[in-house]
Order: C-alpha cells, then sequence, then structure tokens
C-alpha cells in the first residue's frame, strides 16, 4: 500500500492575529503549493528527500523535521500498545524554506497524516495538532499553531486558549483573492521571532484585541467593510518590516491599487495582499513580480482560501 498525501500553504497571522489566527491558501491556476509525503511498509525505515527545494533541507535524514515526526508518531503508537511498522517516507519539497508560507508545518502535517491514515487513523484530529504543534515548536523555538492547524485542517483557523480543543473554524472570505509574494530570500521563523519585544503596552494589547475582536464578528456577519477596515499588525510587522527588503513600498502602492490588505505572512519574507476581484489581483501580482521579487527563486500566485487541507492525493 502507498498513500501519498499533500499539505497546504499558510498565511501564519494573517496580520491580526499574531501565532492565532491562520489561513491555507491554494493557487487559482490548480499549482500544488505545499508539501506531498508518500509513505508505503518497507523493510526499515528510511526517508528520501525529493522536490524543487530538497537541497535546502539538511543533508541528514536524520535532521529532517519528517523524521522527528515519524520518532513522535511511534512514541505515540507505543504508548497505546500498538506496534509500528517499518516505513519508506518520500518528502516532496515543494516549499521553500524560511519563506513564511508555512513550509515546515507543511513537511509535518503531510508526514502525520500519511502516517494516521497508513495506520487507519488511530489518533483522533485533536491528537494529531498536538503532535503537530510540538514538532512546530522544535523547529520554531515556540508553540504556535497557526501554520499547522489551517494546513491540516484548511480554511481560516482561530486558535483557542482552552486545553481540550486546540483551534476553531472561522468563516473565511473565500470569493476574496489572496496574492502570495515569495521574494526567493530566506527569514528564519525563529530569528524573526527573536525580534520582537518581550512585553507590550496596555495600549498595544487594548489596540490588539480590539482589531482582532472587530475582524472575528465581521468574519461571522460577512461584513467585509468592518473586516478590513482596521487590518494593522501591531505586534509583529513593525518589528520585523525591515528583515524585508521592499516590503513597505510594496504595501502602500497594492494599497493605493486595490488591495483590501497588506501584510507579511507569518515571519516573512512572503507578502500577502487581499483582493475583492481577480482582475485586481493579476494585476497586482504581475506588479509584485517586477518589483518585489529579490532572487530566480522567487514566485507570486494568486490564490484563494483552501478549505479543505491536508488531503490524500491517491
Ligand atoms: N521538512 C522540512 N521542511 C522545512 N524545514 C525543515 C524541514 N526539516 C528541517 N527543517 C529545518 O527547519 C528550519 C525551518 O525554518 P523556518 O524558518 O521555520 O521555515 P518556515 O518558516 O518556512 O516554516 C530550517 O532550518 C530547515 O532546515
Ligand atoms: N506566528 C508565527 C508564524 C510563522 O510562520 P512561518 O510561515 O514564517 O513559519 C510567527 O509569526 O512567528
Amino acid at each position: 500500500m502507498k498513500i501519498e498525501v499533500f499539505a497546504p500553504a499558510s498565511i501564519g497571522n494573517v496580520s491580526i492575529g499574531f501565532d492565532v489566527l491562520g489561513l491555507a491558501v491554494q493557487p487559482v491556476d490548480g499549482t500544488l503549493l505545499g508539501d506531498v509525503v508518500t509513505i508505503e511498509g518497507a523493510s526499515e525505515n528510511k526517508l528520501s528527500v525529493v522536490g524543487e527545494f530538497a537541497s535546502k533541507l539538511p543533508a541528514e535524514p536524520e535532521q529532517n523535521i519528517v523524521w522527528h515526526c515519524l520518532n513522535l508518531f511511534n512514541s505515540y503508537m507505543e504508548k497505546r500498545a500498538f506496534q509500528p511498522m517499518p516505513v519508506h517516507l518520500t518528502l516532496d519539497k515543494k516549499m521553500p524554506v524560511g519563506s513564511g508560507l508555512g513550509s515546515s508545518a507543511c513537511s509535518v502535517v503531510a508526514a502525520l497524516v500519511a502516517l494516521n491514515v497508513f495506520y487507519n487513523k488511530p489518533f483522533d484530529d485533536e491528537t494529531l495538532l498536538k503532535m503537530m504543534g510540538e514538532m512546530e515548536a522544535q523547529i520554531s523555538g515556540s508553540l504556535h499553531y497557526d501554520n499547522v492547524a489551517p494546513c491540516f485542517l484548511g480554511g481560516l483557523q482561530l486558535m483557542l486558549p482552552t486545553a481540550n480543543k486546540v483551534t476553531t473554524t472561522l468563516p473565511s472570505f473565500d470569493d476574496h483573492f489572496y496574492i502570495m509574494a515569495y521574494p526567493g530570500i530566506e527569514v528564519s521563523t525563529k530569528a524573526a521571532r527573536e525580534v520582537l519585544p518581550d512585553s507590550y503596552s496596555r495600549a498595544q494589547a487594548i489596540e490588539y484585541g480590539q482589531i482582532l475582536a472587530s475582524f472575528v464578528d465581521a468574519c461571522y456577519r460577512k461584513d467585509e467593510e468592518q473586516a478590513f477596515a482596521i487590518f494593522d499588525d501591531v505586534i509583529a510587522e513593525p518589528y520585523r518590516k525591515h528583515l524585508l527588503p521592499g516590503f513597505e513600498q510594496a504595501r502602500d502602492y497594492l494599497m493605493a491599487q486595490g488591495g483590501l490588505a497588506v501584510g507579511i505572512s507569518g515571519s516573512g519574507p512572503t507578502l500577502f495582499c487581499i483582493c475583492k476581484n481577480e482582475q485586481t489581483a493579476n494585476e497586482l501580482a504581475c506588479w509584485l513580480k517586477e518589483n518585489y521579487l529579490k532572487t530566480p527563486l522567487g514566485f507570486v500566485h494568486v490564490c484563494k482560501a483552501d478549505t479543505n487541507g491536508a488531503r490524500v492525493l491517491n
């Protein structure tokens, strides 16, 4: 039996919900923007890494997060007195690393979903999410679910403060277009977390809470005007924007040309821009290709919300 699982790219934070809001996205042209993990039985555990961005990962398979996922999954199996089997995992690394597109989350989610399907789903979604969070924390230095949750479950996910339920799906603006512009340079999530202040003022806390609450309320009422009226990232963008060459100029241009909102996807350097109609999205995508990309590895995709999340391909 051979199982192939795809896990999509995501926008961490979505500007206004630092560590607590995330949206899965898929290009409208059908490109698979995400990682694919294939699993099959084998005589011993093995990980092969292929794909466009395979060379950007550690050469030793044991240092790949997919290998850590296998070990973690097997330890959960043993705790439940299930006997894990040796498997051959193949990671098709389609996602650039350190991109702000939730690249490590794609590998983590695809690997853990593939393992769970291979063993006929011994673990429920909540248990899998906890495993995914643990793996993401290992890479970025602290626990945040805003990439793994949308990547796994699809759509717009709001992380909850409760212990027994990690995330809930918000009604998203599914008709809108999300332009994703990856400039082709790397920004490490761990390093981009280290530039943030340890504490924020009372005024900043009030502003953050008010903007996020206003957006969530608007999602439920499909009130686009309220949702995007104030879409300011007061937690991360002011401290991270210097890591993204040309971000401020691009944001100002895109907003002046009809973008509804512009922000840093995850910890960057990918920029996202939300548009109401496809023609504007295509025009702004062309401008970003010419003005925001820094190396030949960069790309721009016009996307929609991916409401499916991780899925078996075959
Ligand atoms: N399968 C994998 N996918 C992505 N990164 C991986 C993987 N395995 C190990 N890594 C390492 O984890 C780190 C991921 O960096 P990070 O900035 O968190 O990426 P991203 O923001 O794109 O998720 C890099 O040092 C990378 O070498
Ligand atoms: N909330 C995190 C999101 C990181 O996303 P990534 O795609 O850059 O890994 C943060 O902003 O640190």
